[in-house]
């Protein structure tokens, strides 16, 4: 039997002569490990929609990925285009992955250039940002910017494993747990923990203790979209972590990819912000925490303005928010 060419990480198993691929269903993480086979660009979207892959780097990828299916399948191209971008509004690599297909002459061969730029690209960074640290320090970061935001590797997590694998620096980490969706509970925890990185939990709610407690040696997230103005849209609960910083002179670094740079958008006023269903704040995992009648707002996104960022780590290397520009 002919061997089936597959690329395989932590998030996506991909079977190019077979027209398929299977995510890791992020929605059952820490308790299963589930993948779900994706054969048409609606299973690829439907698995963006509703968060079984997130992270602006991942939702690029399983886009394009969705993209090519649909090619090799004779769907209409047009229409999965289409359908993909309108999956989640806020990650600029969604679009910039799917503006990558629409031009590409060979879909197969353009999704595996998605791919693997983003391992190649996750690591550059990655040793980028590593060189800020010190030798022995504790990271705070937030929501899940990890491999399982990406391909593989991770871009906040990417410049932890660089300092621990690449430079053998010690680095522990803080984890806020990150409401509603809880990314930071769920899914921080569980790949560092997987890769033997010690990493604590704390509640959202406890992100001044720690700074003001002197515990926490630098910040680092991930990004959605990055603006020309240096303005960083990224999980809800970054701001008021920036803020914060300031307040206690802790390092906050952003850590992603050019591709997260949009050329189209000026300002950080001009991010469109993803607002998710209210159930999402008033259940936790299932179970009701609040009064039915009562109205929730679920923002998934906020923006920190470039004034509260001390540097933006890239594949080009590390610049400050007003030099993004520059880059795309
Ligand atoms: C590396 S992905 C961008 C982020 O840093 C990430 O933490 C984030 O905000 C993801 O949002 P999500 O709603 O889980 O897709």
């Amino acid at each position: 039997m002919k061997p089936v060419s597959a690329f395989k990480t932590l998030t996506l198993r991909v079977y190019w002569d077979e027209a398929r691929f299977e995510v890791l269903d992020q929605t059952e993480l820490p308790d299963r490990e589930v993948w779900r086979e994706c054969t048409s660009y609606e299973d690829a979207a439907e698995a963006i929609e509703n968060m079984r892959v997130r992270g602006a780097p991942l939702i690029g990828a399983v886009a394009a990925l969705g993209a090519w299916v649909a090619y090799e399948r004779d769907e209409d191209y047009g229409e999965a285009i289409e359908r993909l971008r309108n999956t989640r509004p806020t990650a600029r690599n969604l679009f910039w992955a799917l503006e990558r297909m629409e031009e590409a002459k060979n879909p197969r061969k353009e999704a595996e250039r998605i791919l693997r730029e983003d391992v190649e690209v996750n690591r550059e960074l990655g040793d980028h940002g590593a060189e800020l640290l010190p030798d022995e320090c504790t990271v705070l970061t937030h929501c899940n910017a990890g491999a399982l935001a990406c391909v593989d590797w991770g871009t906040a997590l990417g410049v932890v494993r660089s300092a621990v694998f690449n430079m053998s620096k010690e680095v522990e980490v803080i984890a806020t747990e990150t409401r509603p969706v809880q990314q930071g509970a769920r899914l921080t925890c569980w790949e560092l923990s997987r890769d033997g990185i010690p990493v604590t939990l704390i509640a959202d709610t406890a992100v001044g203790y720690v700074l003001a407690s002197g515990k926490v040696d630098a910040i680092i997230v991930g990004a959605d979209r990055i603006a020309l103005d240096g303005s960083v849209a990224n999980k809800i609960g970054t701001y008021q972590i920036a803020v914060l910083a300031d307040r206690h002179d802790v390092p906050f670094y952003v850590a992603a990819p050019t591709s997260t740079i949009d050329p189209e958008t000026e300002t950080g006023e001009d991010i469109p912000i993803e607002h998710r269903s209210e159930d999402e704040v008033k259940n936790v995992r299932g179970v009701r925490v609040a009064p039915e009648d009562v109205p929730a707002l679920n923002p998934a996104f906020d923006v920190t303005p470039p004034e509260l960022i001390d540097a933006i780590i890239t594949e080009k290397g590390v610049v400050e928010p007003q030099e993004v520009a520059d880059l795309v």
